[in-house]
């Protein structure tokens, strides 16, 4: 009890927040009553659960009080509740894994940084936009002890035990000086009714008025209290769907996900027969921050007939999906069903079976700019949906886009095949870091020369892991050029005379270089460059590439093939070079600038330099 100090970065937050340049302030309303909402969705829950809750008499309420004289704004629920430890917790320390992303996207630029909070909301610690002094009382259910949490938003926090009837939360908030619009009546309604109309339950408005008593001279000014509630309380869900417009979904949707942003996409659908479900699903415009962290927070909840039931868990979707948010409720869960049952459930696998498909499905109707949007945000998880998810597999890959090396923008592999050779059923690709490095890539220039369309995937990381096991679109075969014979317009009995040609200069190159290479070979993939290097398709661990980027550890070194271009005037030259200090050097240098072409170092950075410099003054 006493003093504490706030988690360090608390305080960062409260000093962002205290300072806040961002115009729409008003969403610190949209957090409390969202927060008061779960709060009354735990304590229902509990009811159902608990044989000690079973008997209260008790239906969810959740109160907003203004008071002019007093410059505050009050809310209360009567939900679960918190203790001295949660308030703590919950308050006093970032425990969100949201709000921990968040911290770690401010860019130090006061007004950006105020913006990231309309995108994203910060829930509780947003009343600091518009407080001075915030008083949090709250008493737990089941306990006896009510605490006090006052701070005014510097660097400490006081808790303090205090007297309060029933469980439930009580925020005071002192106004700052310009916020007073705040406790304008008309303003707080449409603020609640803009982002909270369709919560499931009654907020209730208490007010101070003006009534006058009496005719003429006698008439009397009166203040007189006054309550009314201001939203309509039913849960949007489940409302039949014609009732309902586009705004109605948009601003559920921001209380549920504390977004700013509308979403890119809404579904909501009543499923009947066997199973009787309801689902409402919302997918961000903007890819939640936490997407990509091991301690994502999930975005749907579960609840059985109106009842919430969980907001915490991670399989109502596949992980892939983890960015969707929303709302599923079952009529044929039973209520006091437990965590533990819910992931064995055969009900709640049919449900979340039917969502992934009808949200796949709505997503490869998105069209022109959204669905543009869609890919930027999501391309990558739709990928790591390829790889999980068998079931879907085709869709995904009809939704997944990559760059070509033909082609502006993105295309998909229905675009892809639309132009290619419908005979050889082939679709190319290469892998890299970086596009840049891949699109100049030497390996690329027979493909150019052929006009053969190679897609170009420069997301290393997941599509050395993903491409491979996708094997086959719609019957066309997946290939890694860098593995496959290059296309080329020579016979083999021309290629055998080349090869017979050069048999004695690639000999020659191969001993200069000894084991910094496996092979040497005459190249019939190159058009433009002397030179390129492959890697050992043929060795062991070239197939284990996946694995080793699965489990996070460097591949180990794959041997390299060098290709010599016969057609190549430096080639040539080097045929007939008789100076062994100078065949030394362009030997080496082929190597080194093949490897620089695929993004791979010089062995010697020093040895690379001299011999440029070298040769550049001979040919001065
Ligand atoms: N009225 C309330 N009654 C009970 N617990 C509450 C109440 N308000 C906040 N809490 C607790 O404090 C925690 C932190 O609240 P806060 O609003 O900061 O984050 P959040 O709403 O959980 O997440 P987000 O980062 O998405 O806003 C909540 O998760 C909840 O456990």
């Amino acid at each position: 009890m006493g003093k504490h100090q706030f988690q360090t970065e608390i305080g960062q937050l409260l000093k962002l927040m205290t300072h806040s340049l961002y115009s729409n302030k008003e969403i610190f309303l949209r957090e409390l009553v969202s927060n008061a909402s779960d709060a009354i969705d735990k304590f229902n829950y509990l009811r159902l659960t608990e044989e000690q809750f079973k008997e209260e008499e008790w239906s969810g309420k959740i109160f907003i009080k203004l008071d002019k004289e007093d410059n505050s704004l009050t809310i209360g629920d009567n939900g679960i509740g918190m203790n001295e430890e949660d308030l703590m917790e919950n308050l006093g320390t970032i425990a969100k894994s949201g709000t921990k992303a968040f911290m770690e996207n401010l860019t130090g630029d006061a007004k950006k940084d105020s913006n990231l909070i309309g995108q994203f909301g910060v829930g509780f610690y947003s009343v600091f936009m518009v407080a001075e002094h915030v008083d949090v009382i709250s008493k737990k259910a089941g306990e006896e002890q009510a605490y006090k949490f006052s701070t005014d938003g510097t660097g400490e926090y006081e808790v303090t035990p205090v007297t309060k009837e029933s469980h439930g939360t009580v925020i005071y908030m002192k106004l700052k000086d310009d916020e007073k619009e705040f406790l304008d009546k008309w303003r707080v309604e449409e603020v609640v009714k803009k982002y909270s109309n369709h919560i499931a339950y009654p907020i209730v408005l208490n007010y101070s008025d003006v009534e006058y008593e009496g005719e003429g001279d006698e008439r009397k000014e009166k203040r007189v209290q006054k309550s009314e509630q201001i939203n309509e309380a039913t849960a949007l869900w489940t409302l039949p769907k014609s009732e309902l417009k586009k705004e109605d979904y948009v601003e559920f949707y921001k209380t549920i996900s504390h977004d700013s942003e509308e979403p890119l996409l809404y579904l909501h659908n009543k499923v009947e027969g066997a199973n009787e479900f309801t689902t409402l699903f919302y997918i961000p415009r903007t890819a939640p921050m936490d997407m990509y962290r091991a301690d994502y927070q999930p975005g749907v909840k579960l609840y059985v007939k109106r009842v919430f039931i969980t907001d915490d868990e991670k399989e109502l979707l596949p992980p892939y999906l983890r960015f969707v948010r929303g709302i599923i409720d079952s009529e044929d869960l039973p209520l006091n069903v437990s965590r533990e049952i819910l992931q064995e459930n055969r009900i709640l696998a049919n449900i979340k079976q039917t969502s992934v498909k009808r949200i796949l499905n709505a997503v490869k109707k998105l069209e022109g700019e959204d669905f543009d949007r869609f890919v930027s945000q999501y391309n990558r998880v739709i990928k790591e949906g390829i790889y999980t998810d068998y079931t879907n597999k085709e869709t995904l890959l009809e939704i997944v886009r990559y760059k070509s090396s033909s082609q502006e923008g993105l295309v998909s592999f229905e675009d892809y095949i639309s132009r290619g050779d419908s005979e050889k059923k082939e679709i190319y690709y290469i892998i890299g870091e970086d596009e840049k490095v891949l699109r100049n890539s030497p390996l690329l220039e027979a493909y150019k020369k052929a006009n053969i369309e190679v897609l170009i995937m420069d997301d290393q990381e997941v599509d050395s892991i993903v491409t491979p096991m996708i094997g086959t679109y719609k019957e066309w075969t997946l290939k890694d050029i860098t593995t496959i014979e290059a296309p080329d317009s020579k016979t083999e009995e021309e290629k055998k005379e080349i090869e017979e040609e050069f048999k004695p200069l690639v000999e020659k190159i191969k001993k200069t270089l000894g084991d910094e290479i496996k092979e040497v070979k005459i190249s019939t993939r190159l058009t433009e460059s002397p030179s390129c290097v492959l890697k050992d398709a043929s060795d062991p661990m070239a197939g284990m590439a996946a694995m080793f980027a699965q489990m996070g550890q460097e591949m180990p070194e794959i041997p390299l093939i060098l290709e010599i271009n016969p057609d190549h005037e430096m080639i040539k030259k080097l045929e007939k070079v008789e100076d062994n200090t100078l065949f030394d050097d362009m030997a080496w240098l082929l190597l080194d600038t093949a490897k620089l072409s695929e993004g791979i170092e010089p062995k010697d950075k020093t040895a690379f330099a001299h011999r440029i410099a070298k040769l550049a003054t001979k040919a001065i």
